[in-house]
């Protein structure tokens, strides 16, 4: 194990905001990080290495210590559900997920539900008694109901726009998303004190109220 901190972070729409977070906690990320297309970047005066990946890849990365903390949406930390620590709620890339479907739906016999969150859709319709058959697709799920593939589907919903624009209705919210720092099990332990410091330092300027679960939760 070296002693620099290796840090998931995730590629695409989180990375702007985690970094401009990580630079006002005072880790001074250089500006070229942002637009590399490096994946391992050494950042040696910063006592870190970044592992740039595909959000969905995060939790894996950090449940078998290829990489000690991370940052991660809620959303795919529920559906993962991989062995980590979380440590923080970063308050950052804030979104919900939500039922969503054509204005005349009715509910049916048999209802099929698309989604890219399998895990966490089939557990809500479980609690809410409403049989329902889920089908995983990797994005545009959008398009599902528009073209009959499924009834509903479950999806993130930030601006509204892409349900405005493909003529669909939030019916109803399951969970407000934002993003959250993550840990290793055995890092957690063993690079404790720059794991805390990192922590503390976000604690300061993370927006909103932070929620510290350290030290104990599974994701
Ligand atoms: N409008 C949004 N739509 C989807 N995810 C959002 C939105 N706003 C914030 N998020 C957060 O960003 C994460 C997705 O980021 P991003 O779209 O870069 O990854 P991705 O879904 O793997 O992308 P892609 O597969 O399209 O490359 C989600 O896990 C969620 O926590
Ligand atoms: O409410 P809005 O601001 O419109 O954002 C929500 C949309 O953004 C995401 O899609 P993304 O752009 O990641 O495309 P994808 O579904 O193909 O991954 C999400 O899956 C919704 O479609």
């Amino acid at each position: 194990m070296t002693d620099r901190l290796k840090v998931a972070m995730p590629k695409g729409r989180i990375y702007k905001q985690a970094s401009k977070l990580l630079r006002e906690a005072g880790v001074p990320i250089p500006p070229d990080v942002d637009d590399t297309r490096k994946l391992v970047i050494p950042l040696p005066e910063l006592g870190m290495e970044f592992i740039m990946a595909k959000p969905v890849d995060v939790p894996t990365y950090v449940e078998y210590g290829a990489a000690d903390i991370g940052i991660v949406g809620k959303d795919v930390l529920l559906e993962e559900s991989k062995d980590v620590y979380e440590l923080l709620d970063l308050e950052i890339a804030r979104c919900r997920m939500s039922v969503i479907g054509l204005p005349d739906w009715q509910p049916g016999i048999h209802q099929r539900v698309a989604t890219k969150y399998p895990r966490v859709a089939s557990q809500y319709f479980r609690e809410q008694g409403q049989q329902v058959e889920v089908i995983k697709l990797n994005g545009s799920i959008e398009l599902a109901p528009l073209i009959g593939l499924a009834d509903r589907i479950v999806d993130m919903v930030e601006t509204g726009q892409t349900l405005r624009e493909n003529g669909l209705i939030e019916q109803t919210r399951i969970l407000d998303i934002t993003s959250r720092l993550i840990a290793n099990r055995v890092s957690y332990r063993m690079k404790n004190t720059a794991i805390q410091e990192l922590c503390d330092r976000l604690q300061h300027v993370i927006p909103g109220k932070a929620v510290q679960q350290q030290g104990g939760s599974r994701a």
